[in-house]
């Protein structure tokens, strides 16, 4: 909706009304083509001011609207904003809480804009696989130059406001009352012509050596693009906007949209703008639900053990000004992570340009210290003993009612809470590496946490700049127990004739950050083999005859286990599945070591390679994963596809624009994915993971219904177990 006044005697004032965002959803395209027409055709207007209600100018096209064509009824937003622009009285964008998208290029269209100091702007399409195609790539580069608009549509950031007003994006920033400035404005401007306030006749500032420029920057785009499409549309269309004349430049942002806007990366990318939302409103299986559940604040809080994992979280907590306890009984760790965590904390300030946040943090090495902090994160070494006996002691020591969490990324969290007075108030906190980075929370609760507890924690997770997403606990969770089954095939591709770089590049090619072995390699083949060699697993010289490859009846890769023993764990003794050169470097290179390493194992165990194509890798690798994600949803652990999803993009490196795991099987299709499995799985009986799971024949015998509409299966399939 569109509300339309006339204020101060001769100011038109338009304000966009639609909830949450005041998207520029059809009605609301309508109510703007009606009322700059009103005001314009009324004498006593001499001037304009567009704003948006509840301290929020416009979060863009609306993008529940791009679901389905059909929804896009109304006035298109190009003429809509060309009318603006050539409007003959001053427009004026009041510009409070955010422009963005499509909002950004309405206000590209007024005349002038004036933005609240808190405001922040921006051209965040590339983000949902698009480009900013109301003209945004064509009036935002003759406007700020091409660098700097290359910049900001590429990557899809959003700016301040004093960042917008540098680089001249915006015409005056208003501390107090935005629409009262807008309004002054527009008095002191009305009847002033307007020749050169109309972006679309400028010219691009021009730039030396452009055609090396873009070079450049497409090469830099096509690297960290990892195979999605819009970032590369975005650079073609800025170029268009540099040197073309500005109808031919329009015309080109519309072929590039098209492309992008039917493809199923921007499919991927919408669906994940919404899953992230989602996860936000968790549930859990006795009901309890984000709306229903309060939490309480918590204003000091502690961190148990300072080793990597330990240190990045005692930077994300003192990050969001809570006051910390950071812990560490070893004298040796405790001086190195003082200062590891005093760097961090520097860096983080230069980056953000935030104050440090030093102050907050207190060190002690006694676990007393904790005995007054409204909740505790335990970071020790991942020991199921150790952790039994921090948490025996923590419930000693803690004021009643205090929360305690670990940071376990496979341990029963169940069992760690029966070790305290009060098991509701334990949940997990499985934070990724490095914590202070990476945006990945999952909150995980057993049976008898309490509500209120991951109410608070999920809040925390906010407040930290996490995704957090609640999952029920089991062996690994969500994400680690899900990469089990693909870690497993690529270590049996690797028996059956392929090589460590063939699987990585397959992987890498698909999207992914890292392949699975450059990961294993990164994060250290040893913490894998321990927790093997504590579950009994492994047989010193990886065995030998048939039973070798066998554990409990289920098909075995020893082939880590051996890679231990010769003291390769990957980078950090700079051998691993490649080599390095030295310990500790990151520049992975084949190693023809591994050659001969693989030759001998095949002819010990009577295995002849054969060749793996690219496609066999993904299907086991991928196919596996997804069948592992359909048992966490029959299981409970996730309470939608949109959970694994959102954890798999946010936490270990699965591209953005395919969507996540269980959206990626929607789009192949479920019963391409449900055939490939049964063929597989007929080929290798003794790989149960392989063997599709109930929910996933389920939901193809369902006629495969889109992945929002899992749920309704799921809870049926529930229900008959
Ligand atoms: C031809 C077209 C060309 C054009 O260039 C294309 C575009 O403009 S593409 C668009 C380019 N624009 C963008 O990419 C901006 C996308 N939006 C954002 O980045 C953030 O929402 C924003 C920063 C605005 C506010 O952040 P915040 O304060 O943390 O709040 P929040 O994030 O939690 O959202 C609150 C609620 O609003 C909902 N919703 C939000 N935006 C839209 C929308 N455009 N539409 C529909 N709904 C939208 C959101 O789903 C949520 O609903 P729910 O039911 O409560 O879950």
């Amino acid at each position: 909706m569109t509300q339309y006044s006339r204020v101060s005697g001769s100011v038109g004032l338009i304000t966009l009304k639609n909830p949450p965002v005041n998207q520029l959803s059809a009605v609301v395209r309508h109510g703007i083509v009606d009322t700059v027409q009103k005001a314009l055709s009324d004498p006593k207007v001499k001037s304009v001011v567009i704003c948006g209600q509840n301290g929020m100018f416009c979060g863009g096209a609306d993008i529940k609207e791009f679901q389905t064509l059909a929804n896009m009824r109304g006035p298109p937003l190009i003429p809509m904003i060309h009318s603006i622009e050539a409007a003959d009285k001053p427009v004026v964008a009041a510009i409070e809480g955010g422009a963005f998208g499509g909002g950004l290029e309405l206000a590209l269209g007024c005349h002038y804009r004036i933005a609240h100091s808190k405001a922040k702007v921006g051209l965040p399409e590339v983000t949902l696989g698009l480009l900013p195609a109301a003209g945004g790539s064509q009036r935002l580069p003759r406007l700020i130059g091409v660098p700097a608009a290359l910049s900001l549509i590429t990557t899809g950031r959003h700016i301040t406001a004093a960042e917008a007003l540098q680089l001249g994006l915006v015409d005056q920033v208003a501390d107090h009352n935005t629409v009262d400035a807008a309004v002054k404005f527009a008095l002191s401007v009305a009847g002033q012509s307007l020749d050169a306030r109309r972006i679309s006749n400028f010219q691009c500032p021009p730039v030396p050596n452009m055609d090396a420029l873009f070079e450049d920057v497409m090469q830099k785009v096509r690297t960290t693009a990892r195979g999605a499409i819009a970032p590369i549309a975005c650079v073609q269309a800025v170029r268009a906007a540099a040197t073309l004349p500005y109808t031919q430049g329009m015309q080109r942002e519309k072929e590039l949209m098209a492309t992008l806007f039917t493809s199923g990366q921007a499919r991927a990318l919408q669906y994940c703008f919404f899953a992230q939302r989602v996860v936000g409103r968790w549930s859990m299986p006795s009901g309890a639900r984000w709306d229903t559940s309060k939490g309480r604040p918590i204003h000091k809080a502690a961190v148990i053990g300072l080793g990597t994992m330990g240190r990045g979280i005692t930077v994300a907590l003192a990050q969001t000004g809570l006051s910390v306890v950071a812990v560490e009984t070893q004298e040796k760790q405790f001086m190195e992570a003082k200062k590891a965590v005093s760097n961090m904390l520097e860096r983080g300030a230069k980056r953000s340009g935030k104050p440090l946040a030093h102050g907050k943090i207190t060190y002690s090495q006694s676990l007393q210290a904790v005995a007054d902090v409204d909740l505790v994160i335990e970071a020790v070494f991942e020991d199921m003993g150790l952790k039994k006996k921090v948490f025996q002691q923590l419930s000693a020591v803690c004021k009643p009612g205090t929360f305690l969490c670990t940071n376990t990324s496979t341990l029963d969290v169940d069992e760690l809470a029966s070790q305290t007075h009060q098991p509701e108030l334990v949940v997990g906190m499985h934070f990724f590496a490095p914590a202070h980075i990476m945006k990945l929370l999952e909150v995980v609760y057993g049976p008898r946490s309490s509500p209120e507890l991951v109410a608070v924690v999920m809040e925390l997770g906010k407040k930290m700049g996490k995704v957090s997403v609640a999952v029920g606990n089991c062996r690994g969770f969500v994400g680690n127990r899900m990469l089990k089954p693909y870690r497993d095939q690529a270590y049996f591709l690797l028996e059956e004739g392929a090589t460590p770089q063939l699987i990585d590049q397959a992987l890498e090619e698909f999207g992914f950050a890292m392949g699975a072995f450059k990961v294993s390699d990164l994060s250290g083949l040893d913490v894998g083999w321990k927790v093997r060699k504590e579950e009994g697993l492994v047989q010193p010289g990886g065995g030998s005859g048939k039973s070798a490859r066998i554990r409990n009846g289920v098909r075995y890769s020893p082939l880590g286990d051996l890679m231990c023993e010769q003291g390769r764990f990957g980078q950090k003794t700079g051998r691993g599945w490649y080599q390095y050169d030295k310990p500790g470097s990151r520049d992975a290179r084949p190693d023809p070591w591994m050659h001969s390493f693989l030759e001998e194992y095949r002819a010990r165990h009577g295995l002849v390679a054969r060749r793996i194509s690219n496609q066999e890798v993904l299907e086991r690798c991928l196919y596996a994963m997804i069948n592992e994600g359909f048992r966490v949803l029959e299981d409970g652990i996730a309470a939608g596809p949109e959970d694994i999803d959102i954890i798999y993009v946010f936490g270990y490196g699965w591209p953005r624009h395919r969507g996540g795991p269980m959206f990626y099987a929607n789009m192949v299709g479920l019963e391409i994915v449900l055939e490939r499995l049964e063929h597989y799985a007929q080929a290798n009986p003794d790989m149960p993971t392989l063997q599709p799971c109930s929910l996933l024949r389920k939901l193809v015998a369902s006629g495969s219904p889109p992945v929002n509409k899992w749920k309704e299966v799921i809870k049926n399939v529930r229900s008959q177990l």
